[in-house]
Parts: C-alpha cells; sequence; structure tokens
C-alpha cells in the first residue's frame, strides 16, 4: 500500500528513513520512470522507504496565466508514482505558502524533518524553493550538514532532446502521437468513469461511452481513433472517439470524452475505461444540423478503422 499525505508537518516516514525523489511528474514519462526506478532499488539496497514528493496543482499551472493542459489527472499520477513502487507519496498542496517557502527550509523541513532522506534523487536541471532559488548544488551542500547524499539522475533523451512533461503537451498540441509515445514511452490515453450522456448517440447510430473530465485541461481536442480498455480486462477494443464540446448538439461548459466502440453493445456506466489515442482525424466542428453530423461521423468511423488496420464495414 502506497501511503498518501497531503500537508508538510511533522514526521511520517519509519525511522530508518527515505530515499527520496521531488518534482510535478506529469505524465509520468521516461525520464520520470527511470528517476523512479532508481529510488525504488536505492531504497531496496538501503532498506528504508522509497518516497516520492511531488505537487497539486501543478507548479506551473499556478503560476501560468493561462490554463497548462495537464498529460495526467491527479488520480492518474498517484496509480503511476504506486506502480512505480513508492512506498510513500507526499502530495503537497502548491499554494502561496508553498510557493514563499525558501529552498532552504523546503530542505530541513521537508526532506529532513518530514521524511528523514538518505538520498535525494532529482534531475540535474530540478529547480526548487521560492523563485526557484534552489538546485542540485544547494541539495548536495546542505545534504552534507543534515545526513543525506544528494545524486543527480542522468537526463534521459530521445533523439538528442531531453524528455519532459512540457516536448510532450506540445507533441500532442502538433498531434504528434508517435513522439509524444516515445517520450512517454507508451501511447498516450487518459482514465474515467462512464456517466449516462443524454443518449441522441444511440439515435444516431453511434452510442458513446461518456467520459467527463471535470474542470482538468487536456492537451487534445478533436475526433481521433482509439484503443479501450475495459476494467474487466479486456484491452485495446477499437474505436473512434470525440473529445470537445459538442457545439451542434448543446455546447458544453467542459470539455467531454465520447468513444464509440465498434462492434461492441454492452452496458458499461460507472465503469472506469482507458483510452488510448492512436491518430487525430480532425478537429471538433459545428455542423448545421444532425443529418451532416451523422455524415461526417460515418466518414470519422471509416477513417478510424482504417487507421486502426480494421476492415472497413460490409457496404459503407
Ligand atoms: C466520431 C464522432 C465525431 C463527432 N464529431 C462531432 C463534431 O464534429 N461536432 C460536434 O458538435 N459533436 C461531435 N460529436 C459528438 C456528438 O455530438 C455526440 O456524440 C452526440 O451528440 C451524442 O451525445 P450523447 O452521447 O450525449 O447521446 C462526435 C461524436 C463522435 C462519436
Ligand atoms: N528527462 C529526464 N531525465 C531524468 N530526470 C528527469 C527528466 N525529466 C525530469 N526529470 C526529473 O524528474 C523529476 C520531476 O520532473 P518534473 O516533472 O518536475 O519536470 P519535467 O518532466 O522536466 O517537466 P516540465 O517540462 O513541466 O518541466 C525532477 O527531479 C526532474 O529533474
Amino acid at each position: 500500500m502506497t501511503e498518501l499525505h497531503r500537508d508538510v508537518a511533522g514526521p511520517c516516514v519509519a525511522p530508518g528513513g527515505s530515499v527520496v525523489t521531488v518534482g510535478a511528474f506529469d505524465g509520468l514519462h521516461r525520464g520520470h520512470r527511470a528517476l523512479l526506478a532508481r529510488v525504488r532499488e536505492r531504497a531496496d539496497v538501503l532498506g528504508v522507504e522509497a518516497v516520492a514528493i511531488s505537487f497539486e496543482p501543478l507548479p506551473r499551472a499556478f503560476f501560468s496565466p493561462e490554463p497548462v493542459p495537464r498529460l495526467a489527472s491527479m488520480r492518474e499520477k498517484l496509480e503511476g508514482l504506486r506502480d512505480a513502487g513508492m512506498d510513500r507519496v507526499l502530495l503537497l498542496r502548491f499554494n502561496r505558502a508553498l510557493t514563499a517557502m525558501p529552498a532552504e527550509q523546503f530542505v530541513r523541513d521537508v526532506l529532513v524533518r518530514r521524511v528523514a532522506a538518505r538520498e535525494v534523487w532529482v534531475g540535474g536541471d530540478f529547480r526548487f524553493g521560492h523563485k526557484r532559488g534552489g538546485d542540485f548544488a544547494l541539495l548536495e551542500r546542505m545534504g552534507a550538514e543534515h545526513g543525506f547524499a544528494a545524486r543527480a539522475m542522468p537526463v534521459q533523451q530521445i533523439d538528442g532532446l531531453q524528455v519532459s512533461s512540457s516536448a510532450i503537451r506540445k507533441a500532442l498540441a502538433d498531434g504528434d502521437f508517435a513522439h509524444a509515445g516515445r517520450l512517454l514511452g507508451r501511447p498516450f490515453a487518459m482514465s474515467g468513469h462512464v456517466v449516462e450522456g443524454e443518449k441522441l448517440g444511440r439515435t444516431l447510430g453511434y452510442p458513446t461511452a461518456n467520459v467527463p473530465l471535470g474542470r482538468r485541461v487536456t492537451p487534445l481536442q478533436g475526433i481521433f481513433a482509439v484503443r479501450v480498455d475495459l476494467p474487466d480486462g479486456r484491452s485495446g477494443l477499437p474505436g473512434v472517439a470525440s473529445l470537445g464540446v459538442r457545439p451542434t448538439v448543446n455546447r458544453l461548459p467542459q470539455p467531454l470524452l465520447e468513444a464509440h466502440l465498434f462492434d461492441f453493445d454492452e452496458e458499461i456506466y460507472g465503469h472506469r475505461i482507458r483510452v488510448e489515442f492512436v491518430t487525430h482525424l480532425r478537429d471538433e466542428e459545428k455542423f448545421d444540423d444532425l443529418d451532416a453530423l451523422v455524415v461526417q461521423m460515418d466518414r470519422d468511423a471509416a477513417a478510424a478503422r482504417a487507421a486502426l488496420g480494421i476492415a472497413p464495414v460490409e457496404g459503407a
């Protein structure tokens, strides 16, 4: 069981201490996973806890006047950190108080007092604390004083470029799913619970599993060929999905993910599904009427089948 903490007060790890890493960890890309694997490995060698310290909301989103798209929801991040073998996750509230905290105080209060760090692993260019005043050199200096070792993880690169959450957001915004997948080390996907829709989709010939994304700012918009995993273990089910505000029917205040699975006729309300994005087919459009929308949905479904390498429907 991974333990989760949301505040900075008081010690929380076993007396032996911990091997710890710190960062935003949005998307858990190849760089993050290499770092977390090293933390797990070193914690096993020392016989102590493996701890990840992260922040919510994402620091970048806290500071940006523009909405910053997220690669993963908070829940997906926590699941990913657990799957990477973290014994404990400190998910600190990224608020004014935390941004005002000088780097030295973060080291003393959080790394030393709260998680009793024996080793701290970060990427070599990692910055932290008020006005990004803390860097690797500070960790080394303060580690010598407080009895922990600062360790720099070699930067993970693909095609000579540093793997980063920002680079993945950009690749997705450009529709370059292949590049995003290379940086992530797996295809980009979103998970969520299926809720009931207006049931108009089935009258149009395209029943959809509707997955609300809450206030999450998504890095994608449009119509996609997708593969869907169900909680019962069935995976890679082919389909076509729309992620948008549905301007034709009734414009929604928040984007909704809707997936139509091919040759599938089951109730999956309430199930948590994972939608993997394979190809961006087009942007969302406002049609004059539902007939025009259905003509386009037929084209989308055919294009998605082709993109997924499945035979076209007879007579279509
Ligand atoms: C393949 C596909 C393409 C879609 N394209 C658009 C679109 O371009 N514009 C739009 O307003 N809605 C689009 N939608 C959303 C439909 O309007 C929506 O699925 C329909 O209203 C059914 O809603 P319901 O699931 O709440 O019944 C698309 C849906 C699918 C499955
Ligand atoms: N490519 C990488 N190789 C090794 N470590 C990395 C890499 N990218 C990030 N890290 C480290 O992982 C931790 C979490 O990184 P964080 O999510 O804050 O940054 P990021 O992935 O570079 O995202 P952003 O693009 O938003 O800055 C930090 O310690 C960071 O230095």
